[in-house]
């Protein structure tokens, strides 16, 4: 009988990537479904992959006021129900959850069906949906080693990130190509998680004529907030998204500029590439990304900006800094632990 694995996990694509890079794993063994959002980014990036996937209703979990926090649980319930009977259906040996709010009907729904759960949490600090989920969950599966204090000590176990295997395979010379570069000039990548990062998109736009003396700049910026003003600059490329590109660009790119996320900050430490990481602010997230960038900082993998007192001449003069010192930085990483992929501990105890 084929072995079948549900996975679910959407919102943002820090909860989708990882599960993208187990099934590629699993694919040539494992019957695989994917359950998510009728319309996340998930759906998009599971589809691409000509994965069985099936979209139920969900509600959005908020720690703030809103009137839409009264219409949610319904719809959170609904998704439950449908998720009880997709379940059901496929009868999947495990059901494997990344996160994000579209995961928590799916996992009350597995447990409903007697199915076991694995949970990845990539951040230091349970997020609210796998806060919820864990409680339903056979075992909690983490990328920060610091993170297993934060779970109950019995399901919690300590994998690390799963990594993409095409991210770590990357080209150089095709990422120049691709994006029209020199090899003669330092490339600086910046990728504002995977939905943007307006505020640092503005300040390092209006950095760009000092910055592109000294750099070629690849700017991930996100959905809907490409200045088309700026195309065409000399040493300036801008994308909303890459996707097959990514692995390419990365290979290509000297240093970097992100946001905090979990999932791309381990790959960018997977790939060696020294870090200048603005997380999220608390005003707009529960802190996670500043908790990752802290660790990230100890280990002396990066530096760190803060997003409130952000300004152009700050951003110029870090990112020459750390460009000066990037072998300091490779050296570190180079001489850390396990940093490179958490897909073989992960496989190993979801095939158990
Ligand atoms: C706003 C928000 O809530 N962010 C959270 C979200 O981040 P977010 O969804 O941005 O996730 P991450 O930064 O962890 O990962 C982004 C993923 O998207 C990929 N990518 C990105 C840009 C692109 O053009 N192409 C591409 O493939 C990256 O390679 C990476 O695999 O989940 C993370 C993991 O739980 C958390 O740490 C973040 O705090």
């Amino acid at each position: 009988m084929t072995k079948k694995i549900v996975f679910t996990g959407g919102g943002s694509a820090g909860h989708v990537t990882p599960n993208l890079a187990l099934i590629d794993h699993l694919k040539k063994d494992w019957d695989i479904h994917y359950i998510g959002s009728k319309t996340g980014i998930e759906k998009d990036l599971v589809e691409a992959q000509n994965i069985n996937y099936y979209g139920i209703s969900s509600g959005k979990l908020r720690r703030y006021f809103d009137l839409k926090n009264f219409k949610d649980p319904f719809k959170v319930l609904g998704g439950v129900m449908q998720a009880y009977f997709i379940i059901k259906k496929i009868k999947p040996t495990v059901i494997f959850s990344k996160g994000g709010f579209v995961s928590v009907p799916v996992v009350i729904a597995g447990w409903l069906n007697r199915i076991p759960v694995y949970i990845h949490e990539s951040d230091i600090t349970p997020g609210l949906a796998n806060r919820i989920a864990m409680k339903f969950a056979s075992k909690l599966f983490v990328t920060f080693e610091e993170a297993a204090n934060h779970f109950p000590k019995e399901k919690v176990v300590h994998t690390g990130a799963p990594i993409r295997d095409k991210l770590l395979s990357g080209r150089k010379q095709v990422g120049l190509e691709f994006l029209g570069f020199k090899s003669s000039k330092p490339v600086l990548l910046m990728m504002g998680g995977s939905l943007g990062a307006k505020k640092i998109n503005d300040v390092l736009r209006s950095s760009l004529n000092d910055l592109l003396k000294k750099f070629q700049v690849v700017h991930l910026c996100g959905k809907g907030h490409l200045a088309p003003e700026m195309e065409g600059l000399e040493g300036y490329r801008q994308f909303e998204y890459l996707n097959e590109e990514l692995p390419d660009v990365l290979a290509a790119s000297t240093i970097i500029l992100s946001r905090a996320g979990s999932n791309a900050i381990f790959e960018f430490l997977a790939l060696k590439k020294p870090m200048i990481l603005i997380p999220l602010p608390l005003r707009s997230s529960r802190g996670d990304q500043i908790l990752n960038a802290k660790s990230f900082k100890q280990k002396g993998f990066c530096e760190i900006l803060d997003d409130d007192t952000l300004s152009e001449d700050q951003l110029i003069k870090t990112i020459e800094k750390v460009y000066h010192d990037r072998y300091e930085y490779i050296d570190r990483m180079n001489a850390a632990p396990n940093t490179t992929n958490g897909i073989e501990k992960i496989l190993k105890l979801i095939t158990k």
